[in-house]
């Protein structure tokens, strides 16, 4: 073989790898069970007007921007969060369907039975049911795919609580949030992932351990403000917690904090005293912003924000306890945590459909940056995208 032939060989070579290449990283960056998005075709050149007739001209393989590359790894973090989910009642749908069964009354019995146990609340269930009966009543097989498609839709329709976006940069700021929640729900932990969110952003933190109950929690969230590099106001152990909330937001307002984070101690809805302490952290909050705005007090109703923290790993009790809660204490949004830990994170579908309070964060692992805004979108696809994944 002459040299010439040797380069022109290589070259052949060097091309088909870098095209295979491109190709792979369009697939990989895909979710399980999405085509490539379609790309506008180009402009037919004159050069490409001049081919002879069945002769089709290279169209380039775009790259993905770099939103697209991020859009496709927020998916994969949401379809690897929730593969338990998915191995549960998703996976227990998606046997019923495969191969185009018949439709027959046991059918429906038993598309009823995993959607009534689905920890997704009875009414989503009534509605994703609803929505599946109308569609097999009009058809002698089931076919999975339209089956899949009016479930997504429904789903969508249930996750779609209006709700503005969050907004970081009061004026003036800070920016005050408020945890609350039953012990133990991972209430501590999301604040601390949130810090690292907010200081990620370019934002000046300040957490506040407004849990002076329980020594460990101050400590806690003094690891977190450690790992996170940002600051952290302290009370001393058993302090009123009204006291050390007002002073951190006073302090965060003083000394020029973007976010001031606040903590709370975990709490049993059926306390009556402990629901009007957070009454009254509620009522501190709204005090110290109103002095650090130089308002009146009647002008403002609390923090920013006040977020129920609530461990998906329950279930159904989640909802009962969130629908609790709302009796006596307004919250603005919802975090469901533990997510990767359970099959059970169908119990988003259930408190969006029965409080109508965005879910704004979802915890799908016990790394920092497994706190996640909450993308409906994202959270249907990795749920109801590809059934056939789901095992
Ligand atoms: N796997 C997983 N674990 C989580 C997640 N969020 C929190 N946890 C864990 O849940 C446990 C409880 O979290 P905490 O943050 O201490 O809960 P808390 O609500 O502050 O608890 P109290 O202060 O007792 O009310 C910890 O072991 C966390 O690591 C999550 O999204 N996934």
């Amino acid at each position: 073989m002459t040299s010439t032939e040797i380069y022109l060989l290589l070259a052949i070579l060097g091309a088909l790898l870098v095209t295979g290449g491109v190709v792979y990283a369009r697939r990989r960056a895909l979710p399980p069970g999405k085509t490539p998005p379609e790309l506008p075709a180009p402009e037919a050149s004159p050069s490409d007007k001049a081919l002879a007739p069945g002769r089709r001209a290279e169209v380039p393989v775009r790259p993905l921007t770099p939103e697209e590359l991020a859009r496709a790894a927020e998916q994969e973090r949401y379809v690897a969060g929730l593969a338990r989910t998915r191995g549960g009642f998703v996976a227990k749908l998606a046997r019923l369907f495969r191969g185009r069964p018949r439709v027959s009354a046991e059918l429906r019995d038993e598309v009823e039975s995993v959607l009534f146990t689905a920890d997704i609340g009875a009414k989503a269930a009534q509605k994703l049911l609803e929505q599946v009966t109308d569609l097999l009543d009009n058809s002698e097989v089931a076919d999975a795919d339209k089956v899949w498609a009016v479930i997504r839709t429904a789903a969508r329709q249930i996750l779609a609580v209006p709700a503005a976006p969050l907004d970081y940069s009061p004026n003036p700021p800070p920016y005050v949030l408020l945890m609350i929640g039953v012990n133990g729900v991972g209430k501590t932990t999301t604040l601390g992932k949130l810090a690292a969110f907010h200081k990620a952003a370019g934002r000046r933190v300040l957490l506040v351990a407004g849990d002076t109950f329980r020594a460990a929690a101050g400590e806690q969230l003094e690891i977190w403000a450690r790992r996170v590099g940002c600051e952290i106001h302290l009370g001393k152990e058993g302090a009123d917690p009204s006291s050390v909330i007002h002073d951190g937001i006073a302090r965060g307002a003083r000394e020029g904090f973007d976010v001031v984070l606040c903590d709370t101690a975990g709490r049993l809805h059926t306390k009556k005293e402990l629901m009007d302490e957070l009454q009254k952290i509620r009522r501190s909050c709204a005090k110290a912003l109103a002095r650090a705005r130089g308002v009146g007090e009647a002008e403002i109703r609390g923090p920013h924000d006040t977020f129920l923290v609530l461990d998906a790993t329950i279930g159904q009790n989640a909802l009962a306890q969130a629908v609790l809660f709302k009796e006596t204490m307004d919250f603005t949004g919802l975090v469901l945590t533990k997510l990767d830990g359970t099959a059970k994170g169908g119990v988003v579908l259930g408190v969006c459909d029965e409080l109508r309070v965005p879910v704004r964060f979802i915890g799908i692992g016990e790394k920092v940056d497994d706190l996640r805004p909450f993308d409906a979108d994202a959270f249907v696809e990795a749920m109801f995208g590809d059934p056939d994944q789901a095992t």
